[in-house]
């Protein structure tokens, strides 16, 4: 087996400041208050993950989930361990990350492929698939900053799903999406699955965890809290103790 994502005792520190203004900080520090706290995002953090794996990432909100992909992504680096991969890596980590507001969706085709390796050529020759795929009308040809949520989130998945990566990061994908759309994506993912590519997918529904993933990790705190199996996890989550919850209605079994 090859080894396609090596994370190494990984720690990520923020810096959590209390205060907006200089003047609220001034009378902070004058009556001996703390004005910033540096908290890990992500603490000592290992594990690895195998050529077609397909990893179901899970935790509460803030738990350190997106942090982790963005070091995996490479856009963020870590300030202790190491992070190594092996191949050419696409996904969405972050809804309209890495677009050009005043540009138009057509145009930032272009420069987000560019930023995921693509030549222009090779973009060229998948634009009108992309569009397609996006599926968002006349509107490609509009600013993306007057994009709804769902059209970034549907350009951005479009662009990412068309690069031929060798492990695919999936952060949420499918939160903002309608009913159409996630079964779209859903669909492209099985199809990297069957092409043995690497998946990172991080979500809150189990359901669609169970359908999507070979093995879970959940994290807590930024620290690893599980690393195993997928019905091990989820029940370590407890994400399967309430039938009929939200998660579940939003993304899960209804794909
Ligand atoms: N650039 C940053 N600067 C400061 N704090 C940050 C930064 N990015 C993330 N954080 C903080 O790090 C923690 C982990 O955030 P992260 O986005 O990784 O969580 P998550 O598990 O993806 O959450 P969610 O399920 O809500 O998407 C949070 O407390 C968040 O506020």
């Amino acid at each position: 087996m090859t080894t396609a994502i090596k994370i190494d005792h990984v720690s990520k520190e923020f810096t959590l400041n209390y205060h907006r203004t200089m003047k609220q900080m001034a009378v902070a520090v004058s009556k001996g208050n703390k004005v910033r706290d540096k908290f890990l995002a992500l603490d000592d953090v290992t594990f690895e993950v195998q050529q077609g794996e397909a990893i179901g990432l899970m935790g509460l909100n803030g738990s350190g989930k997106s942090t982790l992909l963005k070091l995996v992504q490479g856009v963020m680096r870590p300030d202790r361990g190491t992070v190594r991969t092996r191949g050419r890596i696409a996904g969405l980590i972050a809804t309209g990350a890495g677009f050009h507001q005043q540009l138009s969706g057509r145009e930032n085709i272009f420069l987000n492929a560019a930023v995921f390796g693509m030549s222009e050529a090779e973009t060229k020759r998948k634009l009108d698939s992309i569009i397609d795929f996006a599926d968002i009308g006349k509107q490609i040809d509009t600013e993306v900053g007057f994009y709804s949520s769902g059209m970034n989130s549907r350009l951005g998945f479009a662009i990412a799903i068309h690069v031929d990566s060798d492990i695919f990061l999936a952060d949420e994908v499918l939160a903002v999406g309608d009913k159409p759309f996630r079964q779209k994506c859903m669909a492209k993912i099985d199809e990297i699955r069957k092409e043995g590519r690497t998946l990172f997918y991080v979500s809150h529904s189990a359901g669609s965890v169970e359908r999507v993933c070979d093995r879970v990790i959940v994290l807590e705190k930024g620290r690893l809290g599980f690393d195993g199996g997928v019905k091990e996890g989820i029940a370590y989550i407890h994400y399967d103790d309430e039938p009929g919850a939200p998660d579940e209605g939003a993304l899960g079994a209804d794909i």
